[in-house]
C-alpha cells in the first residue's frame, strides 16, 4: 500500500516503548504495507499487515466490528508449547501470545482463552501464521478468525484472483445474502465485500503489472474474504488515504460462516508435554501460510495441446480451426482458454463447428483441469462420452444438440461441482439417474428432447440450488413429484399426460385461472391480433420495403462506406477475425454469416440504435440490436456484455450472443413474437413503422391518447399487475449485477415484454455504459427520463426506478408518457397525474378500459401511490426497487389470497362487469 518514493520519516522503523507498568512494548512507526495515513497506536488497528480478527468477524456478533484482538497488545512468547511439526530450517520466527485478562475484555467476552501466534518468515519469502487457540474456561465457547491480509498491488484494475470459481459467496453489500461465483477469475470494478464459503485450500492473487503472484495457502480455514472499498468507502475511512483503494487488495483466509465450537482443556493437564495428546489438548490448530512468487515464465501445457490435436484429427470438423501445433495455444487456439499461468486448459468451447463422430477415447478426457466444455450443436454421436468421468473440475457442460444415444451415466457423483448440464436435443434413453440429486451446485439442468423414459425420481428434489430444469420431450411418465411444480410448466411439459385418465380431471397444477376471459380465449384473441399485425406488417412492408429485403448489417454498410460490395464486404468480416461470442447455455447455432445472410425487418429505433427481427435459414427468428455510438473500446465492451449476458433470470432477456468490430457491434436476444408492452398497451407499433417506411422523423412518442389501435386487446388488471411485478423483479436482479452498480439505463415499455408466464421481462439493459454520451431524447424516451439526468450516462439506480415508475403510470393511466391532446398540447404523464391527484380527482387518472373491472380500485389507488414514490424528483427519496417488488407482491398477494376465497366471493374481484 506504500506509494513509491518514501520519504525517510515515511520509512518504517521499530520503537520499543515501556507501558505504565514497565513492560516492554514494540510499536512499528510507518509499518511497511500499511496505509499511509494508519494508526498503529493501540486500540486501533493498522490498516495493513494482517490484522487477526477474533473471536468475531465483522458486526456479525455483540463485540466491536472484526472483534478484540486485533486491539490488543500481544506479548512475545519466551516460552512457547511446543509446535512438533514445525521445521525451523532457513526460518526466522517470533511466537506472540494474547491472554487478555482485564476487566473490560471479560466482561464483553467471559471466557478465559489463550491464542498463540507463531509468525514465522522463511529465505524464499514465504510468510506463515500458526494459530493456536485454547480454551482454559470450563464450557465450550465459539469463535470466528480471519486474518485481514493487506495485499500491495500495482493497481487494483490490474489484478485477479483465481480459485473461487463456482464457490457460494455471502455479499455483504447484499445484507449477506448468498450467490455463487459465475466467473473463472475474479477482477475488480467497484467495492467488493464477500465471504466466499468452503473455498479450495489455495487460492491466487495475480498482479499482472507487477508480474507478481501471492498464493494463499490455508489450512483449518474454510472460508476467503475478499474486501476493496473503493473510491466512495475509502473517502469514508479516515485511516485510509482516498487513492489508496486503488494499491490495496485484502484476502483472507477465515472461519465465519461456521463459527469454530471449542471445547475446553482442563486445567490438570500440561500444556507443554506429551505431544501425542496434542491434538486433543489444543482442540484447535488453525494454520495459514501465506506464499509471495514472483511469476516465472510461461509454459505451454504441451500434454494437453497433444490431446487436442488427437481429438481434432479424429473428430474432423467441417469448419476448419487455427489449431496448429507450433502455434502457442493459450494465445492463439480458436475455442480454447488457458488458466493463470498458462499451464492448464480450463475451457474448451467448441459450438457448431461440424464436429463428427464419437468423441475419441483418451483426448478430452486427459484435460485433467477443465471446468467448461461446450460441444453443442455438432454432430457428435455414440454413447455418453464416459472418459468425461475423470474431468472432476467441470462446472459447466454442453453436448446439446448432437446425436447422442444410449443411457446417461449412473453415476453423476464424479462430477461434484457441475453448476449448469445440457444434454438436450440428443437421442439419450433409459431412465433419468437418482445420482443427479447429488450434483448440490447444479443450477441449470436440460435434459429435453431425448428419449428418457420412466418416471421423474424424487430425490432429484434434493437439488437445492436448481434454478432451471427442462425435461419435457421425453417419454417419462407421471405422476409429477411436487418439487418440480415450482417450476413452469414448459420445463415438464408431456411428463403425466399418460396417466391423466387414472386421476382427478386435471386442473394445470399451479397455475391460476385468469379471470374474466379464459386463459385459452385470451390466448386466441392475443393470437389472433399477432397474426393481425403481422398481416398489416406484411403487407406495409410488401408494398414499401420488404423488396429491398434488408440484411442487417451488409444494408447498413452499403450505406456508410458508399457502396462496398457485398463480397468485399464479407472478406473484411472475415479479415477481422471477429465472431459471434454466445454465451453458455444459449442453444442457437448459427454464426456471423448465418446472421448477415438473414432477412431482416426493423422492429424499431431506440436511443441506442435500431432492433432488427432477423430470420435465419433455418426459420429461427431473433432479435438483433444494431448499437450506434459505442464510445468503448473491444475490451471494456466485451467486459459489459460479459455482465449482460451472465444474467439469468425469467424477468430480465436473455442476451444470446454479441459481436464487436470496429464498424459494427450487435447484440442478439430471442425474438419476442407478443410485441412489447408498448404495443400491448398503446398499440402503436404500427404507426411507428409506417412513419419509418415513409421517411418520415422517427418521433413515435407523439401518439395522441385515443390512437391505441383499434385492434388492440385490452390489458385486464391481472396482466398489468403482472408486467409490473415481473419488471420490478428484473430491474431488482439487474441492480444486483456487478457488485449491485449494474444500471438499466433505459427503462421505457417498449423494452418490457411478457415471458412465458405473461410477467413483464425488461431488455435493453446496461447500455449507458458503453454508449457516448448522450443528449436528452427528444421523443417519447424524455418522458422516461428522471430529472437530475442530463446525459443517459448519468443514469443510476435510482433513476432506473424513476423511469419505471413512469412505466407503472403508463400501466395505470393506459396513456403514453409524452402525449397530446385533442388540441394538440403535449402533456407529460407525470406532471398530469400530479395535477390530477393534486385536485382530487384521483379516479380520474386510471385507465378507462380498467373501469370495467370491480372491486380493484383500492388495488389501483395502492399501486398509484407506489408509482408516485418512484417518480419523485430528489433521487435519494425515491425506494429501492427491492422494495418496490415487496410492495407490489404485496398488493398482489392481497387479490390471490381473495381470489382462493370461496366461489361466490371470489367472483366478486376484478372479474370485468358484464356491461
Ligand atoms: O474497517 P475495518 O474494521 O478494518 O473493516 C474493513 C472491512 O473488512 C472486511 O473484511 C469486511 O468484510 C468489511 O465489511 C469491512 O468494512
Amino acid at each position: 500500500m506504500e506509494p513509491s518514493g518514501v520519504s525517510d520519516e515515511k520509512r518504517p522503523t521499530v520503537d520499543l516503548v515501556k507501558d505504565k507498568n514497565g513492560t516492554d512494548q514494540v510499536l512499528l512507526k510507518n509499518p511497511k504495507g500499511a496505509s499511509v495515513k494508519a494508526n498503529s497506536k493501540p486500540p486501533h488497528p493498522v490498516r495493513g499487515g494482517i490484522p487477526i480478527c477474533f473471536p468475531q468477524f465483522g458486526t456479525r456478533g455483540s463485540l466491536e466490528q472484526h472483534g478484540f484482538a486485533r486491539n490488543k497488545m500481544w506479548l512475545v512468547e519466551e516460552n512457547p508449547p511446543d509446535l512438533p511439526s514445525f521445521d525451523s530450517t532457513d526460518k526466522a520466527y517470533v511466537d506472540l501470545v494474547l491472554k487478555p485478562s482485564d476487566e473490560e475484555t471479560t466482561r464483553i467476552w467471559p471466557h478465559s482463552f489463550e491464542f498463540h501466534l507463531r509468525v514465522s518468515l522463511a529465505l524464499d519469502g514465504n510468510l506463515t501464521l500458526i494459530s493456536r487457540v485454547r480454551n482454559i474456561n470450563s464450557k465450550p465457547f465459539s469463535f470466528s478468525i480471519a486474518y485481514h491480509t493487506y495485499f500491495s498491488i500495482s493497481d487494483i484494475s490490474e489484478v485477479r484472483v483465481e480459485g473461487l470459481e463456482t464457490l457460494d459467496y455471502l455479499d455483504n453489500l447484499f445484507d449477506k445474502e448468498r450467490f455463487t461465483e459465475q466467473g473463472d477469475t475474479l477482477t475488480f470494478e467497484s467495492e467488493i465485500d464477500r465471504v466466499y464459503l468452503n473455498s479450495r485450500d489455495v487460492v491466487a492473487v495475480f498482479d499482472h503489472e507487477r508480474k507478481r503472484t501471492f498464493l494463499i495457502k490455508k489450512e483449518g480455514l474454510p472460508d476467503v474474504v475478499v474486501w476493496n472499498p473503493w473510491d466512495k468507502k475509502a473517502r469514508a475511512l479516515t485511516d485510509l488515504g482516498d487513492e489508496e483503494y486503488k494499491h490495496m487488495l485484502c484476502v483472507n483466509g477465515a472461519a465465519i460462516e461456521k463459527p469454530i465450537n471449542l471445547k475446553p482443556v482442563p486445567l490438570s493437564s500440561s500444556f507443554h508435554k506429551e505431544p501425542a495428546m496434542e491434538a486433543w489438548r489444543l482442540s484447535l490448530w488453525t494454520l495459514f501460510s501465506l506464499y509471495l512468487i514472483i511469476s516465472g515464465a510461461k509454459a505451454d501445457p504441451s500434454q494437453d495441446k497433444r490431446a487436442l490435436l488427437e481429438f481434432l484429427t479424429i473428430t474432423r470438423p467441417t469448419r476448419s480451426l487455427n489449431w496448429n501445433e507450433t502455434t502457442p495455444l493459450c494465445k492463439n487456439w480458436t475455442g480454447v482458454t488457458c488458466n493463470h499461468n498458462e499451464s492448464r486448459i480450463i475451457a474448451l468451447r467448441l459450438p457448431a463447428i461440424g464436429l463428427n463422430g464419437q468423441i475419441p477415447p483418451n483426448t478430452i478426457s486427459r484435460l485433467s483441469a477443465l471446468r467448461v466444455l461446450s460441444l453443442r450443436s455438432n454432430r457428435l454421436s455414440g454413447p455418453f462420452p464416459m472418459g468425461l468421468a475423470g474431468l472432476k473440475d467441470l462446472a459447466f457442460l454442453y453436448l446439446e444438440d448432437n446425436d447422442f444415444s444410449g443411457p446417461l451415466p449412473l453415476d453423476f457423483s464424479v462430477w461434484k461441482k457441475l453448476v449448469s448440464l445440457n444434454l438436450s436435443n440428443n437421442r439419450f434413453n433409459g431412465t433419468v439417474p437418482v445420482s443427479l440429486s447429488g450434483l448440490k451446485r447444479l443450477q441449470s439442468l436440460n435434459l429435453a428432447n431425448n428419449s428418457l423414459s420412466g418416471v421423474v425420481p424424487d430425490v432429484l428434489s434434493g437439488l437445492s440450488s436448481l434454478k432451471e430444469i427442462d425435461l419435457s420431450n421425453n417419454n417419462l411418465h407421471g405422476p409429477l413429484p411436487s418439487w418440480l411444480l415450482r417450476f413452469p410448466p414448459s420445463s415438464y411439459q408431456g411428463i403425466g399426460d399418460d396417466v391423466t385418465h387414472f386421476q382427478p380431471p386435471p386442473e394445470p397444477p399451479t397455475r391460476k385461472k385468469p379471470k374474466g376471459v379464459t386463459k385459452t380465449v385470451f390466448l386466441l384473441i392475443v393470437i389472433s391480433v399477432a397474426i393481425l399485425l403481422l398481416a398489416v406488417l406484411a403487407f406495409v412492408f410488401a408494398l414499401c420495403y420488404l423488396r429491398r429485403k434488408v440484411t442487417i448489417v451488409k444494408d447498413h454498410k452499403l450505406q456508410k462506406k458508399g457502396g462496398m460490395s457485398p463480397e468485399k464486404f464479407d472478406s473484411r468480416m472475415e479479415e477481422a477475425n471477429n465472431r459471434l461470442s454466445f454465451f453458455e447455455g444459449c442453444s442457437y447455432s448459427f454464426d456471423l454469416e448465418d446472421l448477415l445472410r438473414a432477412s431482416a425487418e426493423i422492429l424499431g429505433k431506440g436511443t441506442f440504435g435500431t432492433t432488427y427481427k432477423a430470420v435465419l435459414e433455418d426459420a429461427t427468428s431473433v432479435a438483433v440490436k444494431r448499437l450506434k455510438d459505442v464510445a468503448a473500446g473491444k475490451r471494456d465492451f466485451e467486459q459489459q456484455m460479459e455482465i449482460i449476458g451472465g444474467i439469468k433470470h425469467e424477468n430480465v432477456v436473455e442476451l444470446k450472443a454479441y459481436y464487436y468490430s470496429k464498424d459494427e457491434k450487435l447484440m442478439v436476444y430471442d425474438y419476442f413474437s407478443s410485441g412489447s408492452v408498448a404495443s400491448l398497451l398503446h398499440g402503436n407499433v404500427l404507426l411507428a413503422l409506417v412513419r419509418l417506411v415513409s421517411g418520415l422523423i422517427l418521433v413515435t412518442g407523439l401518439v395522441g391518447a385515443g390512437n391505441r389501435g383499434e385492434n388492440r386487446v385490452p390489458l385486464d388488471w391481472e396482466t398489468r399487475m403482472k408486467i409490473a411485478i415481473g419488471a420490478a423483479k428484473g430491474i431488482a436482479r439487474i441492480h444486483k449485477e456487478n457488485n449491485g452498480k449494474l444500471v438499466h439505463g433505459n427503462i421505457k415499455s417498449s423494452n418490457i415484454f411478457l415471458n412465458s408466464e405473461r410477467y413483464g421481462c425488461v431488455s435493453d439493459l446496461g447500455l449507458t455504459a458503453v454508449m457516448s454520451a448522450l443528449a436528452p431524447p427528444i421523443s417519447r424516451q424524455a418522458g422516461y427520463r428522471a430529472p437530475e439526468v442530463t446525459d443517459t450516462r448519468k443514469s443510476s439506480q435510482l433513476s432506473d426506478v424513476y423511469s419505471f415508475g413512469v412505466v407503472l403510470l403508463e400501466l395505470l393511466t393506459g396513456k403514453s408518457p409524452i402525449h397530446t391532446t385533442a388540441g394538440d398540447e403535449i402533456i407529460h404523464l407525470v406532471r398530469w397525474v400530479h395535477s390530477v391527484v393534486r385536485e382530487e380527482w384521483t379516479a380520474e387518472v386510471f385507465d378507462v378500459e380498467l373501469l370495467r373491472y370491480t372491486n380493484i380500485e383500492e388495488e389501483m389507488v395502492e399501486m398509484l401511490q407506489i408509482a408516485m414514490s418512484c417518480v419523485v424528483k430528489a433521487p435519494d427519496q425515491r425506494p429501492k426497487m427491492s422494495d418496490l417488488v415487496r410492495l407490489m407482491e404485496s398488493v398482489g398477494n392481497r387479490r390471490a389470497s381473495l381470489e382462493t376465497k370461496p366461489e361466490k366471493e371470489a367472483s366478486e374481484t376484478s372479474t370485468p362487469s358484464e356491461t
